[in-house]
């Protein structure tokens, strides 16, 4: 299980959230925040704006009501360049990876460093290095293309990016996805070994229950238009039909017995 968290200071705090597009309202006073350290899996049904949700807190949506206060800057009421630079805070892993194919995977790197500093070329290559090893792949790696590499390396690889500007923040979408089994456990360590190691907190929304039991402090279950947060053993014990579903399921008692 993952270790108790100690710190409770929020380094996301979402108040009154709405998401709509025309008519459709996705997530309405929608509120969350987000605890310094913490793993926090993002569940729900298909298409209640898990995405939608990780896009608006990077700043990749606009929301259409609400505030959003990120390591304690409300991002309404702060200029562009210090949103520039709280958005390098946070880094983003795609759920399908979003890795430029022409590049190899330490150029990929590279050119994050390169569109925010000024670095020399040599230091910029050796930063990128760092980073490949740090994602567990070998050092060979970063001179190859993405379609070089098998789906679990292309994940890597895409981690490798996200963590190119040291960010405080990490958001995954579905990163186990499309992987099997023992690939995606090992992809579960490597998320709690960069958490514990980097104190990142980490956002990720994920299908996959053994995740949510392996890794994840809480976890936020889209619902109704809003989330509600808690720890597996908290929500078991909701009684919302799509929750009871979700976690005391087959699927949902499988995994928690795998991990008890
Ligand atoms: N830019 C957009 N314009 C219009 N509609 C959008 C836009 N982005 C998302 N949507 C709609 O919002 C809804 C939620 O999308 P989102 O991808 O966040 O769902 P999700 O919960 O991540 O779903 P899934 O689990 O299937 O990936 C969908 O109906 C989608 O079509």
């Amino acid at each position: 299980m993952p270790k108790e968290l100690k710190s409770r200071d929020f380094v996301i705090s979402l108040k009154d959230i709405r998401n709509q597009f025309g008519d459709h309202i996705l997530h309405n006073q929608l509120n969350l925040d987000i605890r310094k350290g913490e793993v926090l899996g993002i569940v729900g049904g298909s298409g209640t704006g898990k995405s939608v949700l990780m896009r608006t807190i990077v700043g990749l949506n606009h929301k259409a009501a609400g505030t959003i206060k990120i390591l304690g800057q409300d991002v309404d009421q702060i200029s562009q360049a210090e949103l520039a630079s709280l958005r390098q805070r946070m880094g983003v892993l795609f759920q399908d990876g979003a890795l430029f194919s022409s590049l190899t995977v330490s150029q990929n790197i590279e050119a994050v460093i390169n569109e925010h500093t000024n670095l020399p070329a040599q230091f910029v290559r050796e930063i990128a290095a760092l980073k490949i090893a740090l994602a567990g792949l070998p050092i060979e790696a970063g001179g190859k293309y993405p379609s070089e590499l098998s789906g679990g390396m292309r994940k890597r690889a895409g981690i490798a990016r996200a963590l190119a500007l040291d960010p405080d923040i990490l958001f995954l979408d579905e990163p186990t996805a499309g992987l099997d089994p023992i690939g995606a456990a090992q992809f579960d360590d490597l998320i709690a070994k960069l958490q514990d190691t980097l104190g990142l907190t980490v956002i990720m929304i994920t299908h996959d229950l053994d995740s949510l039991h392996a890794i994840c402090n809480r976890i936020g279950v889209l619902l109704d238009k809003k989330i509600k947060v808690g720890t597996i053993t908290e929500l078991s014990k909701e009684e919302d039909p799509w929750i009871k579903e979700y976690f005391g399921g087959p699927r949902g008692r499988a995994a928690t017995r795998s991990h008890d």
